[in-house]
């Protein structure tokens, strides 16, 4: 095929796909691939990260865009992942049951960016504990975030952090990690001991559940609320016939 047609293929099939429903979720997915699928995973600079943060703050969040990723285990908080990145970077989608949180952790040196989904959540920053200083670790802030809220958090150079759903009903947030990582540390809050270096399970890859919690329990997937969503998303392979 010719370089025109290629270029004009390209843009009929760029338009059907942003004709697709309207959804604007794989277009926030495809330019934070844009950004940094081709790039050395740890360079980030300033701009960069302001970047990030527009593109994250330039989605509205509709739940009909996100919630085939969605899944929910009483009680807890489940990773979701989105796009990996080819390597370089995971995009999540969590979903925080009511009354849940993460332990207070690190990100392994990891940037993050964290967009509030649906209902509202609590980040709290905490400083890094002295080593063997068995003291309650020192809140530095505490923030509620609410729907279309985006932070950028750097837990190993700002200091620790967790994330609660104080609310009585499920939230939703969306983070971005790179580099990817596997593992954190978590530590006891009364005491400021690092716990353990924990592993971070994906319960879902790209819609698919693998984590048997959730294979168990076909109640799970949270899109018990997807008959109150307006758009109900055609598919391109519909589009095209
Ligand atoms: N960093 C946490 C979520 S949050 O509490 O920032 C995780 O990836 O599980
Ligand atoms: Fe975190």
């Amino acid at each position: 095929m010719c370089k025109v047609c290629e270029d004009k293929t390209l843009s009929v099939y760029q338009s059907l796909v942003s004709m697709d429903d309207g959804n604007p979720f794989p277009n926030l997915v495809d330019r934070i691939s844009n950004l940094l699928g081709s790039r050395g995973i740890n360079e980030l600079s300033e701009d960069d990260i302001n970047e990030l943060l527009n593109i994250m703050n330039g989605y509205k969040s509709k739940r009909c865009d996100w919630d085939r990723y969605a899944y929910l285990i009483p009680g807890k908080y489940t990773r979701n992942l989105v796009d990996d990145g080819n390597g370089s970077y995971n995009l999540l989608l969590l979903v925080w049951d009511k009354n849940s949180q993460s332990p207070i952790h690190d990100h392994s040196g990891s940037h993050c960016i964290m967009k509030v989904l649906e209902g509202t959540l609590t980040e709290s920053r905490y400083e890094w504990p002295l080593k063997d200083d068995n003291k309650p670790m020192n809140l530095v802030s505490s923030t509620d975030l609410s729907k279309d809220k985006s932070v950028y958090i750097h837990a190993d150079k700002i200091g620790l952090h967790r994330v609660s759903n104080n609310t009585d009903t499920l939230s939703v947030s969306l983070h971005l990690y790179t580099p990817p990582y596997q593992i954190c540390q978590t530590f006891c809050e009364t005491s400021g001991n690092m716990r353990a270096s924990s592993k971070c399970p994906f319960y879902s890859v790209k819609g698919v559940p693998i984590n048997s919690e959730l294979e168990e329990n076909d109640d799970n997937k949270c899109t018990i609320e997807k008959m109150l969503c307006k758009f109900k998303s055609k598919s391109l392979t519909k589009l095209l016939g």
